[in-house]
């Protein structure tokens, strides 16, 4: 049984979580949202749980670092600098940072990775995404993450062929660029789709959502499979063995 402790203990999915450790075997050590004490949270913690904005990400990471406890990062909206901030981290502590903790999504990844390898860039690659009316980042950080597969397996760089929030005369897309489109409204969980679309046929692969309660399932478990582990920068595809 492990202590779990969330930091965006009040939002949305810091309550989807705490009600996945009330389901579990592991017990909740306490959370902590705005303004209060990571630090203290986390001695009392054996992992963290971080689903709460990227403004938190380098205190949440130094509190991991202090108390030696591995750290679960779900945070979407998160910029070069936090990725570096992380891979700094993952020197001293175990850590997790994925866009989407959801075993159906991380086998999406894999199977848009095989597709994009295989079909190469003469198949126009778009995603498009859709989620409830309170998201606040846009592509959403599961976009982003199939996005990195497909263009992992071009061998290129996302951000440099990545056409996101087209608008006006954008003039035709770029040969091999990877498109973004987010909707949002209502209630909608997290739902994604990566179209490839090539001559005279298109190949879609998709993902619904249909509750957040997902996702904290997913958390806590790569959480609880971080405990122990030496340290470094971890994968959903390391916890589900994909
Ligand atoms: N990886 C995944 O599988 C998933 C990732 N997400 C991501 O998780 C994040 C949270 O989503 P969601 O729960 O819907 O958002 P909410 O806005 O409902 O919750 C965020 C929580 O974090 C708190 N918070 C904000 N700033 C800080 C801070 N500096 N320190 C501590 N707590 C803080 C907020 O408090 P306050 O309201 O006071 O600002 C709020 O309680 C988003 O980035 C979202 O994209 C969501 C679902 C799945
Ligand atoms: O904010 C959300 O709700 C979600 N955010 C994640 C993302 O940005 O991809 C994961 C999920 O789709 C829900």
């Amino acid at each position: 049984m492990a202590a779990i402790g969330i930091i965006g203990r009040e939002g949305r999915m810091g309550q989807a979580i705490a009600a996945a450790v009330e389901a579990s075997e592991h017990k909740l050590a306490g959370g902590a949202d705005k303004g209060e004490d990571v630090a203290g949270l986390a001695d009392a913690s054996n992992a963290l749980i971080d689903f709460s904005a990227p403004a938190a990400l380098e205190g949440n990471l130094h509190a991991a670092i202090g108390a030696g406890i591995p750290i679960l990062i779900g945070t979407t909206g998160l910029e070069d600098r936090h990725h570096r901030a992380i891979d700094e981290a993952a020197h001293a502590v175990p850590v997790l940072q994925t866009g989407n903790t959801s075993l159906g999504v991380t086998m999406l990844a894999k199977l848009v990775r095989e597709a994009a390898g295989a079909l190469g860039p003469g198949w126009d690659i778009e995603i498009v995404e859709m989620h409830h009316r309170n998201k606040v980042d846009a592509p959403s950080g599961t976009a982003l993450l199939l996005g990195e597969a497909a263009a992992n397996a071009r061998g290129v760089d996302l951000a440099d062929n990545a056409e996101r929030g087209r608008d006006g005369h954008t003039g035709a897309r770029g040969d091999g660029a990877i498109g973004f489109a987010s909707l949002r409204g209502g209630t909608v969980a997290g739902e994604h789709s990566v179209i490839l679309a090539g001559e005279n046929e298109r190949i879609v692969l998709s993902h619904v959502a249909e509750d957040r309660a997902l996702f904290a399932r997913g958390a806590l478990t790569g959480a609880a499979w971080l405990i122990g582990r030496e340290p470094g920068r971890y994968t959903m595809e390391d916890v589900l063995g994909l």
